[in-house]
């Protein structure tokens, strides 16, 4: 399975110059483009259905005055409205070569509306007419199939500083843009397709949406043995906060670990007994935790769901260790603020580190870092040396490297206690059998979001870890 690259405006641009200077025919390419926009309205259409097609003033617009000319010959009754005439170029020969009706239209009275005011030249909020047309548009009732990204979303960053249209369905081109896939974008974006226009594949490129293209799951040799497949140590919890621990201690020995052990003290362990099977337990405080983190046995830690007043003692021996490793909750936030001196504890050792903030320990650990969900992940993994998981929705994996992945299979029903545990054990469980940091990562947040999805309504962090999970892996081994 091939991944599915995202490609920024620039790089779509610049993929587009490339293509022109090899003698790519632009106004070819428009016409494809507007092709695919006119086969999906068709879709949506019944014969002879009436089609509104709000045409902007650039090439977004010139793709829908083609469309509009391809739906009119298909025997559509199409009307156009334009927010300007476009003054030059494809789009101006697009608007040249219409000559159906035109003029300002209540959006109600039509099956569908063709979203074609801006693309991914979209440069401020949406203001005057071209507000006015989004809101009626909105509010018209009419499904709307928006021509490469809604109008109004920013198509790198997924922003909307103004109003932007609810489209039922996008209909991009070449590759999906970021703003497809970020918040709150995805929510204007609808079904999203992409279509090939003739452009050269693209490749080698730092970003992908995440699925099985970008990571192969681990399959165990006829011949391996329970600490081949990968011991892990999961700091526990204190005595009144196991669970987080607990699951993700079970998560990792889910995910293929092949023996994973609780360490934490005894008052503790003795909570973590009365629930816990597969999983073992050993006592130790922060420096038992770093000489147990030696043995060859382990190959991955997890510290910091649940993990208490002691995180920053255990990060700290674990990040001293040398091992794989993945800090959560906690032990993120017991640096708060010192990113620095964290990347410094990261970088000494040539081993994967994983992060996995939410918003909130992100803003705690990274609180210099601005800009769109996607910007600020690869930043703080440059800046810290780790593979950083910025969780959510639209959770983003970045590498230090420079690769990100968006995730886009995560369901709301994970927005429940305890699942961001079992995302850390997951994910440790993938270090623990010796998968690449970004590869583990990303895998990690694949499964547990196929996993929720499987779930759905009625999910508690205890089912992501029980038998879904198996399932799901088996269905992508
Ligand atoms: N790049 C490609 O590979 C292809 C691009 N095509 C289409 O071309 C589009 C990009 O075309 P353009 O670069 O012309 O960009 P757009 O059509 O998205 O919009 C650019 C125009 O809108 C103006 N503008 C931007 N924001 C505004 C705002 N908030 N209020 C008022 N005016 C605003 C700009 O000044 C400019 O005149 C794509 O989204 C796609 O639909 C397709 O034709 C086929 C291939
Ligand atoms: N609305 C949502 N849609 C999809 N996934 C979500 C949503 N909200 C949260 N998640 C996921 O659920 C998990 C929650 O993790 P976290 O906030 O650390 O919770 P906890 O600490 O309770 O485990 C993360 O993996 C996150 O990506
Ligand atoms: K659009």
């Amino acid at each position: 399975m091939r991944a599915q690259p995202i490609l920024s405006a620039a790089a779509i641009r610049a993929a587009e110059a490339a293509w022109f200077a090899n003698g790519g025919d632009s106004f070819a390419l428009m016409q494809r483009a507007a092709g695919e926009v006119a086969r999906a309205a068709a879709t949506r259409l019944p014969p002879g259905g009436r089609v509104l097609v709000l045409a902007g003033p650039g090439n977004n617009g010139g793709d829908g005055y083609v469309a509009a000319r391809l739906l009119a010959d298909a025997g559509f009754a199409v009307q156009v409205t334009a927010l300007a005439a476009p003054g030059a170029g494809d789009a101006a020969r697009a608007a040249g070569e219409w000559c159906g009706a035109t003029g300002p239209a209540d959006p109600a009275r039509f099956d569908l509306i063709v979203d074609a005011l801006f693309g991914i030249g979209l440069a401020r909020p949406l203001e005057g007419e071209a507000e006015r047309l989004v809101l009626a548009a909105n509010a018209s009732g009419a499904p709307i199939l928006a021509v490469d990204i809604p109008s109004g979303v920013d198509a790198d960053t997924g922003a909307v500083p103004g109003v932007a249209i609810n489209a039922v369905e996008t209909m991009t081109f070449h590759t999906a843009k970021p703003g497809h896939l970020l918040l709150p974008g995805r929510l204007h974006t609808g079904r999203l397709q992409i279509a090939d226009i003739g452009l050269p594949p693209a490749q080698g490129t730092p970003l992908a949406l995440n699925g099985p293209g970008l990571w192969r799951l681990p399959v165990p040799d006829a011949d391996t043995h329970k600490y081949a497949r990968g011991g892990v140590l999961v700091w526990s919890g204190p005595v009144l906060a196991t669970g987080a621990s607990r699951l993700a201690a079970t998560a990792a020995l889910r995910a293929g670990a092949g023996a994973v052990t609780l360490v934490g003290d005894r008052e503790a362990l003795l909570v973590q007994a009365a629930h816990v099977t597969a999983v073992m337990l050993a006592e130790g405080d922060a420096q038992g935790f770093g000489r147990l983190a030696a043995s060859p046995k382990v190959k991955a830690l997890c510290v910091g769901p649940g993990a208490g007043p002691q995180a920053r003692c255990v990060a700290g021996a674990a990040l001293q260790s040398g091992k794989p490793l993945l800090l959560d909750a906690d032990a993120l936030t017991a640096f708060a603020g010192e990113a620095e001196h964290l990347a410094r504890l990261i970088r000494r050792h040539d081993r994967p580190v994983l992060l996995t903030p939410h918003e909130g320990e992100f803003a705690r650990l990274f609180p210099g870092l601005s800009g769109s969900k996607l910007a600020r992940a690869q930043a703080a993994a440059a800046l810290s040396g780790a593979v950083v998981i910025l969780k959510g929705a639209d959770g983003v994996i970045a590498a230090p490297d420079g690769r990100a992945a968006i995730t886009a299979n995560a369901p709301g029903w994970l927005a429940t206690a305890g699942s961001g545990d079992v995302l850390a054990g997951i994910a440790t469980g993938m270090l623990a059998q010796g998968i690449p940091g970004f590869e583990a990562a990303a895998a990690a947040c694949f499964l547990h979001g196929e996993a929720g999805g499987r779930l759905g309504p009625g999910l508690i962090s205890e089912d992501l870890c029980g038998p879904v999970l198996r399932e799901v892996l088996a269905a992508l081994i």
